[in-house]
């Protein structure tokens, strides 16, 4: 029987991943397996909001650079009750953190309100802290490939790049110089996925194809890492080559560290927090970001993980006492989840209103997938309404009189900031 997944459905629902604090630890309390193949990870969250209790679908950004330039500093200020030690010593860091933060997002309150929900879920994205890198982890330097394995499940790379002076704090070669310390990874992945395309050419060789769909697909392949192999000896990443759709499937899972996009995170002084663009160092990495056509953002890491220590209402005054007036880790998150290609779509009812994340270009039907899997299934129609328009109309009801509320069949591409409801068989 169809049934409409009305505002009190969809929070009853409760089928995303969720969180139960426990005395001594935080559980997972679903058996979806978002983080648990990482093992030995640690699993921390942040709560931007003080009721969410549950996490929706989210992806993987890792924190990289060189030992000792800001990596876990940068993780604990992000992920509250971060425990990653951070200390003045190279490899410091050796078994990676995990941290799942929720993204900040002020339409989630409006739509609450307008609701009057009990609670709101934001979305949220996983911070993944790595250890350092270092010349030569390709072959086996430093923590060597192991920790390269880390970043191949990263969904995006947070490059910290060392932009302040600081004689006490240790530099692995000695200077601060951002160009070498990125030249020093980006050669390190490309490395890596030279190693990798070799490794698979010589399997691909063997061709063990035997009807013409795997043939066109061996074809594919050989045809991508062909392309990219090129580009890699000529020192560009994976991510510039121009590849068919065809061959960017064939070789999503050699998950290649240079296909994965990435965003340079210039770690100034606090000093220098005020105007990071009259470092010299920062300027260098505005330029090298936009030649490799990745983000930037600046932070002081020192300085966000003072700010994670104070209570809320001594924030403002620290950071009005460095000349700026809000910290710079919404807008880092924010970065990385656009970066990631996310897109955020809303329910809102009563009970709760949630921010859902799903990949741009999803349809209606793989949308309402990300809530559970049955939705997919039996998906007959979304109703939606842009987030503007509902805000505008202050409820369905009031959007539906208005014309406003439309309804969409399975080929419908969410948009961003849809406010939806799903009509569903079970
Ligand atoms: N913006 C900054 N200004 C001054 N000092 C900083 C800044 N960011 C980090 N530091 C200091 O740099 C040192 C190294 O930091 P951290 O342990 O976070 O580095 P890391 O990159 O995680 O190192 P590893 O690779 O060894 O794990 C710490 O003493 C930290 O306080
Ligand atoms: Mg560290």
């Amino acid at each position: 029987m169809a049934k409409l997944a009305s505002h009190h459905l969809i929070p009853a629902l409760g089928f995303s991943l969720t969180l139960r604090r426990t005395s001594s630890s935080l559980q997972w309390q679903q058996n979806f397996n978002t983080v648990t193949h990482f093992g030995v990870w640690k699993q921390q969250r942040r709560s931007l909001s003080s009721s969410p209790t549950k996490i929706s679908m989210s992806l993987k950004a890792g924190i990289v650079g060189l030992p000792n330039v800001g990596k876990s500093t940068l993780f604990n200020a992000v992920v509250e009750n971060g425990k990653a030690q951070a200390a003045n010593f190279p490899f410091c860091t050796i078994e990676p953190n995990v941290g799942i933060v929720a993204v900040p997002d002020p339409r989630l309150q409006v739509l609450s309100d307008l609701c009057k929900s009990q609670r709101s879920v934001p979305a949220s994205i996983e911070f993944v802290d790595i250890a350092g890198l270092v010349k030569g982890a390709s072959q086996g330097e430093g923590l060597g490939n192991k920790f390269l394995s880390h970043i191949r499940q990263v969904d995006s790379i947070l490059q910290v790049v060392r932009c302040f002076e600081d004689r006490d704090v240790v530099h692995v070669s000695g200077k601060v110089d951002p160009k070498s310390d990125i030249d020093v990874i980006n050669l390190e992945l490309v490395f890596s996925d030279l190693d990798q395309i070799e490794k698979r050419m010589d399997k691909l060789k063997k061709g063990k194809a035997k009807d013409s769909s795997s043939k066109m697909k061996e074809e594919a392949e050989r045809s991508a890492l062909e392309k990219i192999q090129t580009a890699l000896m000529d020192g560009k990443p994976a991510r510039s080559v121009a590849l068919t759709d065809f061959e960017t499937d064939s070789i999503q899972q050699l998950c290649l560290l240079t296909m994965k996009p990435v965003i340079y995170v210039a770690n100034v002084a606090e000093s220098e927090l005020a105007e990071p663009s009259s470092n010299p160092h920062v300027q260098e990495v505005m330029k090298l970001a936009s030649e490799l056509q990745s983000g930037l953002v600046t932070i002081s890491a020192q300085v966000e993980s003072e700010l994670s220590e104070l209570p809320s209402e001594e924030r403002t005054e620290f950071l009005n006492s460095l000349g700026v007036t809000e910290s710079g880790l919404g807008n880092l998150i924010r970065a990385t989840y656009s970066l990631l290609g996310l897109r955020t779509y809303f329910t809102s009812g009563e009970k709760e209103t949630k921010a859902w994340t799903i990949q741009s270009g999803m349809t209606a039907p793989q949308a309402a997938g990300v809530i559970h899997s049955d939705f997919e299934k039996g998906f007959i129609r979304a109703e939606t309404v842009a987030y503007d328009d509902f805000v505008a109309c202050g409820s369905f009801a009031s959007a539906r009189d208005k014309g406003l509320l439309r309804s969409e069949g399975k080929d419908y591409i969410v948009k961003e900031g849809d406010v939806m409801l799903f009509r569903f068989n079970v």
